[in-house]
C-alpha cells in the first residue's frame, strides 16, 4: 500500500446529517474539497446548498480520506466498503459506539482494516439532519480515536490531523474502554433525561405550564432522535445496564427516604451508622454536587464561540422581529437566537448569541434605544 494521502487529497463524506454536514461545513470552510454521499439524494443536496461539500462529480479525485458518518448500525458496512473501493485512501467514522464496529471491521476487511482509524467526537445535538450542522459543533470538544496496534501509522496521522483542524480535542482509547465511559457520560445522561421528560406525559397541563429552567436543563436531550438512540443504546447493552443498576439503588435509596419523611414507610430506625432521612435526602443532593463538580467545561479552545447577550422581550406580537431588527441595525450579526419563555408571564428573555467583540457594543446601543437588558 502506498502512502495514504489523507487529508491531502479530496475528502469524502457518507453520512450528511447532523455530524457529517457539521464535518463538511468545517472542512470547506478551511478549504478542502469535500464530496458529500448519503442514501437519501435529499440530504446530500440539502448538505451541499448549505455548504459543506459538493455531490459527486465526473472526473473527481480519488479520496484521501473517508468519514463514515451514518447511522451506528450501517457504519461497520459503509467502512468495509469504503476500504475496497478506495485501496489507498484513509477511513474513520463517527459511531457513537466503537467495540463492535471496530471488531466487524477488523473480522471483515482483512489487511484493508489496517486503514481504518475508529472514531467518536463527543459532540452532537439533540437535532438530526443537515438542517441543524454547525461549522463549529467540535471546537474544543473530546473527539475518541480507537486506533489498533496494526493500524497504519499514516491511517493514525491523518485522522489525528482532522480531529485537529476541525478543532477537537483528540483522545485515544480501547473501543472497549471507549464503550464503557460513554455508558456513564453519554447514555446514562440520555436514559435518564428521556425518562424525566416521560413522566410528562399525561400531567395536568397546569403543572407542566410551571416548568422553569431546571426541567428544560434536565429534559433538553429527550428530545433526541429515537431510532437512532434505540442504535446506540442497543450496541452498548451490557455496560449501560449495570449504570442503570446503580442508578435504580440510588432511586430505591432516595423512595426509601421520602417515604420514611413522609410517614408511610415501614415503621423501623435505620441501623446505626446510616443517616435519617433528611441526611440521606441532603447526602443525594451533596452527592450530585460533587459529581457535578467532576464536568470538565470545554476543553483547548474558548469556553463559548458566541457572547450571549439577554434581552427582555415583551409577550406582544412584533416583539421578537423588532428586536431582531434593532440588532441589524446596530449594525450585528445575529449568530444564534434563544428564547427562554412561560406560558402565562408578561415578558420572555431573548438570548442573542454574537460574536465576542460586538458584545459590549451591542448591549450600550440597545439599552440607549430603550431595551432592557440585565447585567
Ligand atoms: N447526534 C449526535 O449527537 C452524535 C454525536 C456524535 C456521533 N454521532 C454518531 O454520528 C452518526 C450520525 O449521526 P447524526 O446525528 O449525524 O444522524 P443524522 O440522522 O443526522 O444523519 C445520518 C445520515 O446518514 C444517512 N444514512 C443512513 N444510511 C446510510 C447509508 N447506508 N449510506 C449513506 N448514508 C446513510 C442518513 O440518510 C442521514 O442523513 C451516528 O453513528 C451517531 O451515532 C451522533
Ligand atoms: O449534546 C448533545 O445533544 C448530545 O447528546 C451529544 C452526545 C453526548 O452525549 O455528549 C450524544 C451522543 C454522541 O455520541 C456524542 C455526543
Amino acid at each position: 500500500m502506498s502512502t495514504p494521502p489523507g487529508l491531502d487529497g479530496a475528502v469524502h463524506v457518507v453520512g450528511t446529517g447532523l455530524v457529517g454536514a457539521s464535518v463538511g461545513l468545517a472542512l470547506t470552510s478551511a478549504g478542502a474539497d469535500v464530496v458529500l454521499h448519503d442514501a437519501s439524494p435529499t440530504v446530500a443536496a440539502v448538505a451541499a446548498d448549505l455548504g459543506a461539500g459538493h455531490l459527486p462529480r465526473e472526473g473527481d479525485p480519488a479520496p484521501g480520506l473517508v468519514v463514515v458518518a451514518a447511522p451506528p448500525d450501517v457504519t461497520a458496512d459503509l467502512v468495509v466498503a469504503a476500504l475496497r473501493s478506495h485501496p489507498d485512501a484513509v477511513v474513520t467514522d463517527v459511531a457513537s459506539t466503537k467495540a463492535r464496529v471496530v471488531a466487524d471491521v477488523r473480522a471483515r476487511a482483512g489487511a484493508d482494516a489496517a486503514r481504518y482509524v475508529g472514531g467518536h467526537p463527543m459532540a452532537g445535538r439533540e437535532r438530526h439532519g443537515p438542517m441543524a450542522a454547525r461549522a463549529d459543533l467540535f471546537v474544543g470538544r473530546p473527539w475518541v480515536l480507537t486506533p489498533q496496534p496494526d493500524t497504519v501509522a499514516t491511517a493514525t496521522a491523518a485522522v489525528r490531523e482532522l480531529v485537529s483542524r476541525l478543532g477537537a480535542s483528540l483522545v485515544e482509547l480501547g473501543p472497549e474502554e471507549h464503550d464503557e465511559a460513554v455508558a456513564l457520560v453519554s447514555h446514562l445522561p440520555q436514559v435518564a433525561a428521556s425518562l424525566v421528560a416521560a413522566r410528562l406525559v399525561g400531567a395536568p397541563e397546569r403543572a407542566v405550564a410551571l416548568a422553569g429552567q431546571g426541567l428544560r436543563d434536565v429534559t433538553r436531550i429527550a428530545a433526541s432522535d429515537p431510532v437512532l438512540w434505540a442504535q446506540i443504546l442497543a450496541s452498548n447493552a451490557a455496560p449501560l445496564a449495570s449504570h442503570l443498576r446503580l442508578l435504580r439503588d440510588d432511586l430505591d435509596a432516595a423512595v426509601a427516604a421520602l417515604e420514611t419523611v413522609a410517614g408511610t414507610a415501614a415503621p423501623g430506625h435505620p441501623p446505626d451508622g446510616v443517616p435519617g432521612p433528611l441526611g440521606a435526602l441532603a447526602g443525594l443532593v451533596a452527592d450530585g454536587n460533587a459529581g457535578r463538580a467532576m464536568v470538565p467545561g470545554k476543553h483547548g479552545a474558548a469556553p463559548t464561540l458566541y457572547a450571549t447577550v439577554p434581552v427582555l422581550v415583551p409577550d406582544r406580537p412584533g416583539s421578537l422581529a423588532a428586536l431582531v431588527g434593532a440588532v441589524g441595525e446596530i449594525g450585528v450579526n445575529v449568530e444564534d437566537l434563544r428564547i427562554e419563555h412561560s406560558p402565562g408571564r408578561q415578558v420572555g428573555v431573548a438570548e442573542v448569541s454574537v460574536v465576542p467583540a460586538a458584545r459590549d457594543g451591542l448591549v450600550a446601543a440597545l439599552r440607549e434605544r430603550g431595551w432592557s437588558v440585565p447585567d
